[in-house]
C-alpha cells in the first residue's frame, strides 16, 4: 500500500476513491470498527459519501497497524479532533510524510493544521491539500484542482506527482501558512454568505460581503506570514467563490439556517463555526480587525441575534477601500 487516509468521512472516502482510480493502492481507516466492516462489505460508505463506489484496491480497515507500511499518510479528521487524533497514534505517524486534509484553525491552541502536525509529531514532513473541492464532486470524477502546501520543496514536488489524477491537478506552493488559513477563513465567510442569503438579504448583498470577508481574510492571513498570491489562488480566493455560492457546501447552508432561524443537523461537520471564534482570538491578541468573522463567532455562539449581526457591521464606520 502506498497511500493511506486516516479518516473515513465524504471528503478522506472522496480522495481514496480518486487516488485508487488513478491505480494506487489506498487504505482508508474509519475510527469505528463497524463502519469499517460495512463499508469493506458494501464498498460504499453510505454514511457519508452516499452513491460513490470504493474500488478494489481501496482497503478500509478500524486498524491503523494496518497503514503503517504507506509511503504517504492523508489525515481527513475533522480540524477539531487532528489534535488528539495526532496525540492517540504519534507513535505510528511520526517520522512519516502527512498530508493535513482539513480546514480550520484549532480552538484550543489557535494553530493551522500544519502546525499541529508539527508539533505533535516533530519529525514528520507536514503538508496539506486544500482548496475548491466537494467530496461529491471528487467521488464523480469531476475535474478539480486543489492546493499542494508543502515547506519542503522536494517533498511538494514528490506528494504533488503522488497525488495528482488526470481530473485531479495539484498546485504546488511552500506557503503552509496562506493554503491553511485560505481555507480556514473562507468557511467563516461562507456562513456569513449563508446567513445573507437565509435572511433574504440579495445577491448584491453576497458579493459585498464576500469581497469584504476577503479582504479580512487576508489581512488576517498576510499578518501571519501568508503570501498575497496563495490567498488569491485556489485555497483562498477560490475555495472563497465555490463555498460562498454552493448550496452544496454545509458551511454555507449551516449560515442560510442561521440566517432563517431554521434548525440545523447538529451532527454535521461545520468547520467553519469553530474557526470563527479561533480566528477571532488570534485576531484579537493581533490587534486586527476582522469584522464579519467576529459577528460570525457572536452569531454562532447565541450573543446576537441576525439583526443586530446585520445592523452592526452596516453601521460601520465609513472608510476607504
Ligand atoms: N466534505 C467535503 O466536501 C470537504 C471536506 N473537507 C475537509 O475535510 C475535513 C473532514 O470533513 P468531512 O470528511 O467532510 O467530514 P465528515 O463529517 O463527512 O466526516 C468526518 C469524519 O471524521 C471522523 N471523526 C470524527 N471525530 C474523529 C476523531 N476524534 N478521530 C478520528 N476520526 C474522527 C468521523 O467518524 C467521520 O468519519 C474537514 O476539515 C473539511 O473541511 C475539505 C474539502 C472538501
Ligand atoms: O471545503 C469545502 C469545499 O472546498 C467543503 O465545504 P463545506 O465543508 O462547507 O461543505
Amino acid at each position: 500500500m502506498t497511500i493511506a487516509v486516516l479518516g473515513a468521512g465524504a471528503f478522506g472516502t472522496a480522495l481514496a476513491v480518486a487516488l485508487a482510480r488513478n491505480g494506487d493502492a489506498v487504505g482508508l481507516w474509519a475510527r469505528d470498527a463497524g463502519h469499517a466492516a460495512a463499508m469493506q462489505a458494501t464498498r460504499r460508505n453510505d454514511r457519508r459519501l452516499p452513491g460513490a463506489e470504493l474500488p478494489q484496491n481501496v482497503t478500509v480497515s478500524a486498524e491503523i497497524a494496518d497503514f503503517l507500511a504507506a509511503s504517504t499518510i492523508l489525515l481527513a479528521v475533522p480540524m477539531q479532533r487532528l489534535d488528539a487524533f495526532l496525540h492517540d497514534h504519534a507513535g505510528a505517524l511520526d517520522g512519516r510524510m502527512l498530508v493535513a486534509c482539513c480546514k480550520g484553525i484549532d480552538l484550543a491552541s489557535g494553530r493551522g493544521p500544519v502546525a499541529i502536525i508539527a508539533a505533535a509529531c516533530p519529525k514528520a514532513t507536514p503538508a496539506i491539500l486544500t482548496g475548491p473541492s466537494f467530496a461529491a464532486d471528487i467521488a464523480r470524477g469531476l475535474p478539480t484542482a486543489l492546493t499542494l502546501a508543502c515547506a519542503d520543496p522536494r517533498a511538494g514536488e514528490a506528494l504533488q506527482a503522488e497525488l495528482s489524477t488526470p481530473v485531479l491537478r495539484l498546485y504546488r506552493t511552500e506557503d503552509t501558512a496562506g493554503a491553511e488559513l485560505g481555507g480556514a477563513l473562507k468557511n467563516v465567510i461562507a456562513i456569513a454568505a449563508g446567513v445573507v442569503s437565509g435572511a433574504g438579504l440579495g445577491d448584491s448583498a453576497r458579493a459585498a460581503l464576500m469581497t469584504r470577508g476577503f479582504a479580512e481574510m487576508s489581512r488576517l492571513a498576510f499578518a501571519l506570514g501568508a503570501r498575497p498570491e496563495t490567498l488569491a489562488g485556489l485555497s483562498g480566493f477560490g475555495d472563497l467563490v465555490l463555498t460562498c455560492t454552493s448550496a452544496q457546501s454545509r458551511n454555507f447552508r449551516f449560515g442560510q439556517a442561521l440566517g432563517a432561524g431554521e434548525p440545523f443537523d447538529t451532527t454535521t461537520t461545520v468547520e467553519g463555526a469553530a474557526t470563527a471564534e479561533a480566528a477571532s482570538v488570534v485576531a484579537g491578541r493581533m490587534a486586527i480587525d476582522i469584522p464579519i468573522t467576529r459577528m460570525v463567532a457572536a452569531l454562532v455562539g447565541g450573543h446576537v441575534s441576525v439583526p443586530q449581526a446585520v445592523e452592526a457591521l452596516l453601521s460601520r464606520p465609513l472608510k476607504k477601500e
